[in-house]
């Protein structure tokens, strides 16, 4: 199969759909490979890398769309990309469709194949394509909500650790799945307070035990949620309903009852947001202000530290890959956790929550792919 991967083209996003290291599998597997010139920048791979690893070098996004069997990405196609895409190609990217009514008619209108990596599952109820970025963003939240906190960027003015005779900051995470574990990985390490809401219970008693002792884990119902984020100087947005729109858990009315100053990560965004008040932002201007309440809702929060990102969604992505460019949509039929990747295939919507938040009707991927 010929496989190609254009360079990002999202604001500040520097991740590669492969690194050089990928390439070299592909190829050892027999495929041919065309990588858009300076695609590896960010991560620091040049051309020449990828020309050792056994790529081809093109000199555009257009001859990799044109030319390329499957198209391999980090961001969902933006509109000049899905206007590339066609019938018969293989798009295997993250797509986060649901609150992305446009990009989906896009999509539907190329007649292209889409596989989004936030919907491929595994064995154990997981979301392997997601979950490394998840643990990058949960990370992340913490250190891009520690700097909205200081004053000088418009939050409290609260140091999360606190000093000796002084309180920790009060850091309450929404959502205690992958997202939600880094987030509080992170915030404990710097010494706050920090507390973890969800509706799983099995996922509460788990964390519980990981954390023994050091966060409070309450079950979320709407008044565990606004006694908490009403005394918090740091919110983190992290659940999720996989392929579904997030659902809003922080209304607008609750925003009056929060500290002034207090943040809101809401990494939740990318499935449309967590908070009523949440929009998407860039790192280029990644914070606003609601009611005194500073919001930061990125939605490529990984992009700003592509080195760690590309190679931790590279070795996620890459065993899936190989699948589809060794088998191509016979790969999709033969594997139940890559068809749950499936969500565009030919001008139909293939996901069952993409096609509810969009009122599509639902084309099952078992049906359109004839799988027996
Ligand atoms: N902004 C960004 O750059 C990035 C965003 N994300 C997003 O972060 C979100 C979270 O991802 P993961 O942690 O991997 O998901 P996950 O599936 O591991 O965890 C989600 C958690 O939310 C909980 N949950 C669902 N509905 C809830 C509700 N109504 N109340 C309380 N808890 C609820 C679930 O029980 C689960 O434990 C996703 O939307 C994902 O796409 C992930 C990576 C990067
Ligand atoms: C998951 C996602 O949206 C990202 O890594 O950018
Ligand atoms: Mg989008």
């Amino acid at each position: 199969m010929l496989v190609g991967c254009p360079r990002e083209i999202k604001n500040h996003e520097y991740r590669v759909g492969l690194t050089p290291a990928s390439v070299r599998e592909y190829v050892a597997h027999g495929h041919q490979v065309i990588i858009e010139t300076g695609a590896g920048e960010g991560i620091g791979a040049g051309d020449d890398a990828y020309r050792a690893a056994g790529a081809t070098i093109v000199p555009d996004a257009a001859t990799v769309f044109a030319r390329a069997d499957m198209i391999v990405k980090v961001k969902e196609p933006q509109p000049s990309e899905w206007a590339q895409l066609r019938e018969g190609q293989l798009l295997y990217t993250y797509l986060h469709l649901a609150p992305d009514p446009e990009q989906t008619r896009g999509l539907l209108a190329s007649g292209v194949t889409a596989i989004a990596y936030e919907t491929v599952t595994d064995e154990r109820g997981g979301l392997p394509l997601l979950a490394p970025m998840s643990e990058v963003a949960g990370r992340l939240s913490i250190q891009a909500g520690a700097t909205a906190l200081q004053k000088a960027n418009g939050g409290l003015g609260v140091l999360l650790g606190g000093v000796p005779g002084v309180a920790p900051g009060k850091v309450v995470v929404i959502g205690g799945g992958v997202v939600g574990l880094h987030a509080a990985l992170m915030a404990t390490g710097l010494g706050a307070e920090v507390t973890i809401l969800d509706r799983s219970l099995p996922r509460l008693r788990t964390l519980d035990e990981l954390f023994r002792g050091r966060v409070k884990t309450l079950y979320s119902t709407t008044e565990a949620l606004e006694n908490e984020i009403f005394a918090a100087d740091l919110v983190i947005g992290a659940v999720l309903v996989p392929g579904a729109a997030a659902p809003k858990l922080v209304t607008r009315e609750m925003l009056p009852g929060m500290k002034a100053g207090a943040v809101m990560v809401d990494v939740a965004i990318d499935q449309g947001g967590c908070f009523e008040t949440s929009h998407a932002t860039t790192h280029s201007d990644p914070t606003f202000v609601v009611d005194g309440v500073v919001h930061y809702c990125v939605a490529n929060m990984p992009g700003a530290v592509p080195i760690t990102s590309a190679t931790a969604l590279n070795n996620a992505t890459l065993h899936y890959g190989l699948m589809l460019a060794d088998k191509g949509l016979a790969a999709v039929s033969e594997d139940r956790h890559l068809r749950n990747g499936l969500n565009i295939h030919r001008g139909r919507v293939t996901n069952a929550a993409v096609a509810a938040a969009l009122g599509y009707e639902l084309a099952a991927p078992e049906a359109v792919l004839k799988v027996a």
